[in-house]
């Protein structure tokens, strides 16, 4: 045990639920000393066994999917109605589908903060994003946002020549993969200067820092002359270098939009996607300035975020202190 754990401090384990490849990224050792010193063990759960078998936890936490986990921790909470489970796995469901996820923003009804226009596309006619009312560029994202190995994969559709290459390339993967990719969310492209800001939301603790984007598509002719017209991307913003200087958003409005979303969604770890709205000379208004929300993620990864160690400790010791 550390030295500098103090006497007769009390400790309290708190269990994670989450998939090999996250604990790698997430349980870092840092985290671990860390919570060890503040009298908190990390310790794993082991998913096939009963919750109810596993040594006694003060609080769990967790990133795993399916009706058998769910069934486990309802269990649980049945027989430990005062051991907190961080998150309620009905709150983070909507999270799971790439319509309901951004329902939270529009119920929060700002004249600074929206959400693109949107569609659900099964994409059998080659009419189709025109015929839901959508203009090109738009973005095509698998509707399903559950941490599978296609929902990154994304589509850039300049226009209607390559949302015909898009229908043709999925219906032969569709073939290859019994239909597993046909519904996809169409969302028209914002011009937002290359920069994409990620809002951390850890309980009450709010960080925000700048992602490189896809960059913006000035001219309605670069827009239409463009051969394909598609261009297939996957996770842009996880390159971790910021290359912007791209001044932040106001410090009170990310809080302010953080702690609504908050309150909507009843998560207290999941960070959100927002960029700002550019006008055709690529520069914004700082007075008058429209954000957009494109992407909500249930538990990311906390470890890019600075200082992570104690952000998380200190919401875990909270959080049993006040259950
Ligand atoms: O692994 P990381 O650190 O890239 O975290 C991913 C997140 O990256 P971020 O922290 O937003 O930069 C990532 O966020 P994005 O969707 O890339 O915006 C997701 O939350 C991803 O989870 P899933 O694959 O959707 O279940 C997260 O993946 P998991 O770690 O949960 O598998
Ligand atoms: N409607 C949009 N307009 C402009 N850029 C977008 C739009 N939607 C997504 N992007 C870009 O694509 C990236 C990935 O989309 P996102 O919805 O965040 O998917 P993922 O869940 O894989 O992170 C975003 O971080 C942003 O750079
Ligand atoms: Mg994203
Ligand atoms: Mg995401």
């Amino acid at each position: 045990m550390s030295a500098s754990v103090e006497a007769g401090q009390r400790r309290y384990r708190v269990g994670y639920a989450l998939e090999a490849k996250k604990v790698k990224t997430l349980i870092l050792p840092s985290l671990v000393e860390h919570a060890k010193q503040k009298g908190i063990d990390l310790v794993p759960v082991d998913p096939s066994k009963p919750l109810t078998e596993q040594p006694p936890f003060h609080c769990i936490i967790h990133k795993l999917y399916g009706q058998d986990w769910k069934q486990q921790l309802s269990e649980f909470s049945s027989k430990h109605p005062n051991v907190p489970i961080i998150d309620p796995p009905e709150r983070i469901e909507p999270l799971h589908n790439r319509i309901s996820m951004l329902d939270c923003v529009t119920r929060i009804d700002s004249a600074t903060v929206g959400i693109p226009r949107q569609a659900v596309a099964v994409m059998q006619d080659s009419k189709e994003a025109e015929e839901l009312g959508l203009r090109f560029p738009v973005v095509a994202k698998p509707l399903v946002a559950d941490g599978g190995g296609t929902s990154h994969e994304m589509y850039l559709v300049l226009n209607s020549r390559g949302w015909e290459s898009l229908r043709l390339r999925l219906k032969d993967k569709d073939k290859d993969e019994a239909g597993a990719t046909s519904q996809l969310v169409v969302q028209e492209f914002v011009n937002h200067g290359g920069v994409v800001f990620k809002v951390y939301v850890v309980g009450r603790h709010v960080e925000c820092v700048r992602r490189t984007s896809l960059p913006d598509i000035s001219t309605p002719d670069a827009v239409s002359s463009s051969e394909d017209g598609l261009l297939p991307f996957s996770r842009i913003s996880n390159a971790a270098v910021d290359k912007h200087n791209a001044q932040m958003p106001p410090r009170e409005l990310v809080e302010e939009m953080a702690m609504a979303l908050r309150a909507e969604l009843g998560l207290r770890l999941f960070n959100f996607d927002v960029i700002r709205e550019t006008t055709s000379t690529g520069s914004h208004d700082d007075n008058n300035s429209k954000y957009v929300v494109i992407d909500i993620n249930y538990f990311p990864g906390y470890a890019k975020m600075p200082n992570y160690e104690h952000v998380l400790t200190h919401f875990l010791l909270d959080v049993i202190a006040n259950f």
